[in-house]
């Protein structure tokens, strides 16, 4: 194949690609069989192979890792992490929405999450293409994992749009993973991880790269940082606009007008989140409108304008073994 040909070929099949593995880690919705992936995959390898030169940051065949990295740079963010004041009963709750409504002075609509039990994560965005990936750290300086990160099929190496943003959310391992790992850990006669939180985070703690891109860790994002030119005015709006770029966010978030429908919410995931293909450990209540939650501000470490409602640590939980992951 001469040059041109190559280089070409090679740029088609990058994008058809992306748009497939985008299909299938971001949107669950795959719309070609994995053969046809494997098959134009392994054609791009071929090319890449025979002309070096070609490969791209944005080439699915740099997701593989292979770098064995010395240590773990520091990040200072810019913007800091912050973490959730805790509310455990519906009193508790009652009592963070009658703070709310009496700090601004009338009733608000939340936004409301599921509470995803990973790793929390930062990742920098210049003109588009993924720079920066950290830890969360102590909420102001945190570790550089951009090369796990890129490893992780469902963040984009490319947005949508060519913009300089950050956005934050949450790398977690799915429950028929974090089964099958320690599975095999066990035949391998190594300790296995106690939950999917500590499978993720000792995965996006590996040096060698090549380690994070076989434990099939995910995203859900679900904080606009940064919002370089982007004019989102609510959260509901903000978690939209960043499945718009290209970004993993959880089908599951709601706007509720009263705490009563918040209750409502927390209580069908409370009953049904056995089901979920990841673990929460919770529920988000957020005030939607970004304009309250500057009015509202932060305590020293938390948002005024957010709780985290805890579910109790289940203890007849289901065991993850005893539930048919296939
Ligand atoms: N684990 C989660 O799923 C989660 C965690 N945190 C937040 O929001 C915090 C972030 C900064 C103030 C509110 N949302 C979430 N969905």
């Amino acid at each position: 194949m001469t040059f041109q040909a190559a280089e070409s070929r090679s740029a088609e099949l990058r994008a058809e690609l992306n748009q497939y593995a985008h299909e299938y880690y971001v949107q669950d919705q795959p719309s070609v069989e994995d053969f046809v992936y494997d098959k134009k995959y392994q054609e791009l390898v071929e090319i890449e192979t025979e002309y070096p030169d070609l490969i791209t940051p944005e080439s699915p065949t740099q997701r593989v890792g292979g770098k064995v990295l010395e240590g773990f740079e520091k990040v200072v963010h810019d913007i800091p992490l912050y973490s959730l004041n805790d509310v455990f009963s519906k009193e508790e709750l009652i009592t963070f929405d009658e703070r709310v409504k009496k700090a601004v002075g009338h009733p608000v609509s939340y936004c409301v999450e599921l509470k995803i039990d990973g790793l929390s994560i930062s990742l920098k965005y210049e003109n588009g293409v993924f720079v920066q990936g950290a830890t969360r750290g102590d909420g102001s300086v945190g570790e550089n994992i951009t090369e796990n990160l890129k490893t992780v099929k469902s963040i984009p190496i490319r947005l949508k749009e060519p913009l300089s943003i950050e956005v934050r959310g949450e790398c977690y391992m799915p429950k028929s993973s974090f089964v099958k790992l320690n599975q095999q850990r066990e035949e391998e006669g190594k300790e296995v991880f106690a939950n999917p939180r500590n499978a993720a985070a000792g995965s996006l703690r590996q040096l060698d790269t090549r380690i994070a891109a076989k434990r099939n860790l995910s995203t859900f994002l679900y904080t606009l940082a940064d919002f370089g030119p982007l004019e989102s005015t609510t959260q509901d709006h903000a978690l939209n606009e960043m499945a718009r770029l290209g970004f993993r966010t959880n089908p599951e978030h709601r706007v509720c007008e009263t705490i009563e429908e918040v209750w409502e919410y927390i209580e069908n995931f409370h009953e049904t989140r056995d089901q979920l293909p990841y673990e929460i450990d919770g529920i988000v209540i957020k005030v939607n409108e970004f304009s309250l939650q500057d009015d509202l501000g932060f305590t020293v470490k938390a948002p005024r304008w957010a709780t985290a409602y805890k579910f109790p640590p289940e203890e007849a939980q289901t065991t993850l073994l005893d539930i048919d992951w296939t």
